[in-house]
């Protein structure tokens, strides 16, 4: 069956997952510190953005303006779209405390009730008629009380899902810790996408691995990828091979890099046809 995707627009990441991610999909990006989490969440929002599907970042971790700066030194020019009224941040962060807060539309008081920020996600994604959501992040929601993390993901899933929104859920994990952010959290969200920076020798890689992802084919090795001055690039047409004292970066075997080429091209066409039946 045909399943309808949304395409992250970051480089490689669509061929990984053989065409995008499939659309009302929760998809957990979990790592450790500095792995590129917060950068991903951004840059899924922001290529919505630039081809019109409007999107919402929740802010937990960062304040505000650190978000926004976060976004701009990529280049990636977001106040634009929040004129426009397409793009907000949800300041879950200052608890309504500051400067900032008395200016911003999308507050919320108490991060401490789910019921409170679905509330506001909620409002948000109708007034804006958004299409993409990031959470960064939300570890942060169930960090004092982890018999919750299940209950607070399906409370956000059912909302962010029921809207008809795709969304990137950032999931903090510890240093060599090889969960994704604990099996009531695991299970219930549609994918897991793992992003990993592993020292060998004295050097630093960075990789990145699709875990699950309902309703799709996904790779099924290890990616090296990159952050650069204009964000994550996934190398979708290599893997790396991490044995006890060494890195290696190998090509994928021809046949898998034709798949994920065509799996692109198709989705594509599909689109075509359906635009033109709108028309
Ligand atoms: N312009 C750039 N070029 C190369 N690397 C960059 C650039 N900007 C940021 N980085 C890298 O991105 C890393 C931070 O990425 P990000 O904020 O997404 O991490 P994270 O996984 O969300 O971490 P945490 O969980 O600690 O917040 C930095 O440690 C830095 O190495």
């Amino acid at each position: 069956m045909y399943v309808k995707r949304v395409r992250t627009y970051i480089p490689g990441m669509d061929e990984i997952l053989y065409g995008g991610i499939p659309e009302r999909n929760i998809v957990l990006v979990s790592g450790g510190p500095g792995t590129g989490k917060s950068i991903m969440a951004k840059q899924f929002i922001y290529n919505g953005l630039t081809r019109g599907e409007s999107g919402i970042f929740v802010a937990l971790e960062e304040h505000p303006v650190s978000v926004l700066r976060s976004f701009h030194h990529f280049g990636w020019d977001v106040t634009k779209y929040e004129k426009e009224g397409k793009f907000a941040i949800i300041d879950a962060f200052t608890g309504g405390y500051g400067s900032t807060a008395q200016k911003e539309k999308y507050v919320v008081k108490n991060v401490d009730d789910v019921k409170e920020l679905g509330e506001i996600l909620r409002t948000a994604i109708k007034e804006m008629k958004a299409t993409r959501v990031a959470i960064d992040s939300v570890s942060t929601l169930y960090l004092t009380k982890p018999a919750m993390a299940r209950s607070i993901v399906m409370t956000l899933k059912r909302i962010i899902s029921g809207l008809g929104c795709t969304a990137i859920f950032v999931s903090q994990v510890s240093v060599g810790e090889r969960g994704f952010g604990g099996p009531g959290v695991e299970h219930a969200v549609d994918g897991i996408i793992r992003m990993d920076l592993d020292e060998v020798e004295g050097k630093m890689y960075r990789s990145i691995i699709v875990w699950k992802m309902r309703d799709t084919k996904i790779s099924m090795v290890r990616h090296p990828m990159e952050i650069t001055d204009n964000g994550i690039i996934v190398e979708w047409d290599k893997y790396l091979k991490i044995t006890n004292f060494k890195a290696e970066i190998q090509p994928l075997p021809k046949e898998e890099v034709e798949e994920m080429k065509k799996s692109l091209e198709v989705k594509e066409k599909v689109e075509e046809i359906e635009i033109e039946e709108e028309e």
